[in-house]
């Protein structure tokens, strides 16, 4: 499919009488890597969840893969091929590593109750099906060696890893991410950036996510949109987006 993967045409959301969004439009090329940046509280983290039907936009229109939508049910955005991580990690802790990434194709599922509580018939193909598609990804993000390890007893930057192997397990067209590096130490960033990258490079996977790391995000992304008070201040590449004036004055002069 050609054209834009993503469009946001005059997208508004207010929380009771606070202006979270204001007619905010933009455009996600297919295949690049859109870095989300802005002040706290300039509406990042309201944007994703519009996009992945958390939130319903009080106007305007969110067009994904040509399918134009004002609210979107959680369950039909992952289905439509929308992949998400929140900022606080949403993990099973006391599950191993495979079992959390199995998580992440739940959705996919078409084995029926009967089915599954007898271990028969389309549920044994689909859990060989599945577990292969998880190893595959685990692989991928070099999670081999913790493959059956309790994710509790990993390191941070180990369970951020989890986090998208999960949401990458489903193969989605569009991937939010919502700040994957917060709490990282450098080291962590560094290899979180590079998986990111391969991800977008071998997977195909357009990616959008917010970062506070300017030096993280100057890096990563193709193409950076600005927020500040739910209003756009910048869109463009990170060198552009880096000289405009309104977003040194919004963003980059702001103390963070
Ligand atoms: N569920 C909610 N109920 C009430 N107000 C909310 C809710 N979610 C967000 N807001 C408000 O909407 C505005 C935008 O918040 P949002 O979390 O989207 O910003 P952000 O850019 O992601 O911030 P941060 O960088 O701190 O995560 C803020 O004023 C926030 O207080």
């Amino acid at each position: 499919m050609s054209g834009p993967i993503l469009q946001l045409r005059d997208v508004s959301l207010s929380f009771q009488g606070i202006k979270a969004l204001n007619a905010l439009s933009f455009e996600v090329a297919r295949g690049e890597i859109c870095a989300l940046i802005g002040p706290n509280g300039a509406g990042k983290s309201s944007l994703l969840n519009i996009i992945n039907g958390v939130y319903r936009a009080d106007s305007g229109s969110v067009t994904f893969n040509g399918e134009q939508f004002i609210r979107v049910r959680p369950a039909h955005a992952a289905h439509l091929g929308v992949g998400r991580t929140f900022q606080h990690n949403a993990l099973f802790r006391h599950l191993s590593v495979l079992d959390n990434v199995l998580a992440g194709l739940i959705r996919q599922s078409r084995t029926t109750l009967l089915e599954h509580a007898f271990g028969v018939g389309r549920d044994r193909r689909e859990t060989r099906e599945f577990t292969r598609r998880a190893d595959e990804i685990i692989a991928f993000l070099d999670l081999t060696r913790h493959r059956d390890t309790v994710v509790a007893t990993l390191p941070y930057g180990v369970q951020k890893r989890v986090d998208l192997a999960r949401a990458l397990v489903g193969r989605p067209s569009l991937l939010l991410l919502d700040e994957p590096m917060a709490g990282m130490n450098q080291d962590e960033k560094h290899e979180m950036s590079r998986l990111i990258l391969e991800a977008n490079a071998s997977l195909g996977t357009t990616i959008v996510l917010i970062e506070h790391d300017m030096s993280v995000v100057m890096g990563l992304s193709h193409h950076v949109v600005v927020l500040d008070y739910g209003r756009k201040v910048g869109d463009g590449s990170p060198e552009q987006v880096r000289r405009n004036p309104d977003v040194i004055a919004a963003y980059l002069g702001t103390a963070h």
